[in-house]
C-alpha cells in the first residue's frame, strides 16, 4: 500500500540520522527534500534565518503554528535554553503522528508540546492548558490565510507582550498579502523583511520578523 510523503521523510530520518542528534535530523530531512522529494519544511536557507532569530530572542516560550513533520520544531527546540517550552500546533493527524516521531528521534520531546488541533480553536486555550502568560516568539508557518486572523486572535487573547516577536514564513511565496499589509501598516508592530528563497528552490521568498510594541 502507498506510503505518504511524511512517512517517507520519517523513514529517511530513521535511516540516516543519529538518535538524540537534532542537527543530523535536520540534515537528513534537507537531504531527502533535495535529493528525493520536495516538501514544505522551512528548509535550510530560511532555516538559518530562523535559527538566528531564535538565538537572538533566546525565548522561554515559543508558539509554532504548523508542525508538519517537525523539521522547524527540531531546529527551534535544539536552540532553546533549558527551561524553555515550545508549543506547536498541527491539525492533520497523520502529520502530527510523524512529527512526534521525528521530534522523539531528535531527543527533544521534553522541550516540545505538540498539540493536535486547529490554531483557531487552541490559541484561546493556551493560558488555561499550559499556564502560558505570553509568547516570546511565534513562528507562523501554517495555511497562509490563517496568519492574519490568528495574529488578531493572539492579540485579543493577550498572548503578546511588548517585545514579543512574530516570525512569518512564505510572505512572498505562496504569499500572505493581507497579513503583510496589516503588520506593516499597524502602529503596534515594527517589521523587518528577510529576503530568501522558497525551500529547496531558487524561487524568491522571505521571512517577515515583526516586534509587537504593546
Ligand atoms: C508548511 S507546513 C509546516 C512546516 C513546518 N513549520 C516546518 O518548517 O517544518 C504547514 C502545516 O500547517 C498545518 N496547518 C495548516 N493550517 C493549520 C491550522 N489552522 N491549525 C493547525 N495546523 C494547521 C498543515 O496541516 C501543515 O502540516
Ligand atoms: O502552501 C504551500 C503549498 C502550496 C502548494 C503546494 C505545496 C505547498 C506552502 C509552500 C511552502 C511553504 O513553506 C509552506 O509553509 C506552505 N504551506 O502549505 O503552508
Ligand atoms: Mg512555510
Amino acid at each position: 500500500t502507498q506510503t505518504t510523503r511524511p512517512q517517507r521523510m520519517l523513514a529517511a530520518v530513521q535511516k540516516n540520522a543519529t538518535r538524540g542528534d537534532p542537527r543530523s535530523v535536520v540534515k537528513a530531512i534537507d537531504q531527502f527534500c533535495r535529493q528525493k522529494e520536495w516538501a514544505m519544511n522551512v528548509g535550510d536557507e530560511k532555516g538559518c534565518i530562523l535559527d538566528s532569530v531564535v538565538t537572538e530572542v533566546n525565548p522561554e516560550t515559543v508558539l509554532e503554528l504548523g508542525t508538519y513533520c517537525g523539521y522547524s520544531t527540531v531546529r527551534i527546540a535544539s536552540l532553546l535554553p533549558p527551561q524553555a517550552k515550545l508549543i506547536t500546533l498541527e491539525f492533520n493527524p497523520g502529520n502530527a503522528a510523524i512529527a512526534r516521531q521525528v521530534i522523539a528521534w531528535a531527543g527533544l520531546e521534553d522541550k516540545v508540546e505538540l498539540v493536535e488541533g486547529a490554531s483557531g480553536d487552541f490559541i484561546p486555550k493556551m493560558k488555561e492548558m499550559f499556564g502560558i502568560k505570553t509568547f516570546d516568539l511565534v513562528f507562523l508557518d501554517h495555511w497562509k490565510d490563517r496568519y492574519l486572523p490568528d495574529t488578531k486572535l493572539m492579540e485579543e487573547c493577550g498572548l503578546l507582550r511588548k517585545g514579543s516577536i512574530l516570525l512569518a514564513d512564505n510572505v512572498i511565496c505562496p504569499g500572505t498579502p493581507d497579513y503583510l499589509e496589516y503588520i506593516r501598516n499597524s502602529p503596534r508592530y515594527k517589521s523587518q523583511f528577510f529576503k530568501s528563497h522558497l525551500e529547496y528552490t531558487k524561487v524568491e521568498d522571505g521571512l517577515e520578523k515583526s516586534i509587537f510594541l504593546g
